[in-house]
């Protein structure tokens, strides 16, 4: 579904991401770790068409045979919140603070469908339910707790059936009682979709959870790949092992 090839990311000549490559399959659940800086978040905005202005990407991203890399913003941003779905870690970011979040689902829908107003407040009211919201249709972001915003931003980001969801650490931001479950829903979401999922986390036990398959990076490189299992009881990169043995999954 989306292969990722050669994948380099510079700010001038410095590169900041090196030769990464990667595929995600229909319905798979990948996982990307590594320590902060290492690339992960800057690989999955350029997937995205996300890039800040002043860095450039070079490779290959093809999603169902669509070079991304050289997509207009127009392409782009119509698969954005259609095919391509984003969670970020600070939901304030992604929502309007001055619209009523029932509205904010309702035109995501609307955006890359033709339904009516009515039609479009009724699915977000269900996506709010979906997600265990189901009387915040009127309230604004700010009257919301992290969790709730966090699952609005989530209903957003399933209202239109993405092929995959990007999630860069969703719930680092959250109160400890409520990250699991914002992860739960995450994982029921694109389950009962068969959306694929690029998790990015340096949660190893929560990518134990989550993923099908991990991806480590170190230093803007992908050092190891492979099946959750063996990553995490038979890692070969000695990264790898270092970063097992400073979590609480070393006798896991
Ligand atoms: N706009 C930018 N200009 C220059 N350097 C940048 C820019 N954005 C990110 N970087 C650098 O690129 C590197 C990779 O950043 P990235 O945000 O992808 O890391 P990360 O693995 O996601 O870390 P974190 O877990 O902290 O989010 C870092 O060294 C960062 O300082």
């Amino acid at each position: 579904m989306i292969t990722v090839a050669g994948l380099s990311v510079f700010a001038g000549d410095r590169a900041l991401v090196r030769n990464v490559s990667f595929e995600i399959g229909d319905g798979e659940r990948v996982g990307l770790i590594g320590e902060s800086g290492s690339g992960k978040s800057l690989t999955a905005l350029t997937v995205l068409g996300l890039l800040p202005e002043e860095l450039r990407a070079t490779g290959s991203v093809l999603f169902h045979g669509k070079q991304l890399l050289s997509a207009s913003e127009r392409e782009l941003s119509r698969l954005r919140g259609n095919a391509l779905a984003m969670v970020f870690q600070e939901p304030m970011s992604a929502l309007n603070p001055l619209m009523r979040v029932g509205r904010q689902v309702a035109e995501s829908t609307r955006l890359h469908g033709t339904r009516s107003r009515r039609k479009a407040n009724e699915k977000a009211q269900r996506l709010l339910e979906s997600v265990g919201l189901p009387d915040v249709f009127r309230a604004y972001p700010h009257q919301l707790s992290g969790g709730q915003r966090q699952r609005v931003v989530l209903a957003i980001a399933l209202a239109n059936d993405p092929a995959l969801l990007i999630c860069d650490e969703p719930t680092t931001a959250l109160d400890v009682t409520v990250q699991a479950q914002v992860l739960d829903l995450i994982l029921g979401g694109v389950a009962e979709r068969s959306s694929a999922l690029l998790f990015i986390t340096h949660d190893l036990a929560v990518v134990a959870r989550v993923c099908d398959r991990l991806l480590v990076m170190l230093d803007g490189e992908i050092v190891e790949q492979g099946s959750t299992r063996e990553v995490l009881t038979a890692p070969r990169h000695e990264y790898t092992r270092k970063l097992l043995a400073a979590s609480d999954l070393e006798a896991a």
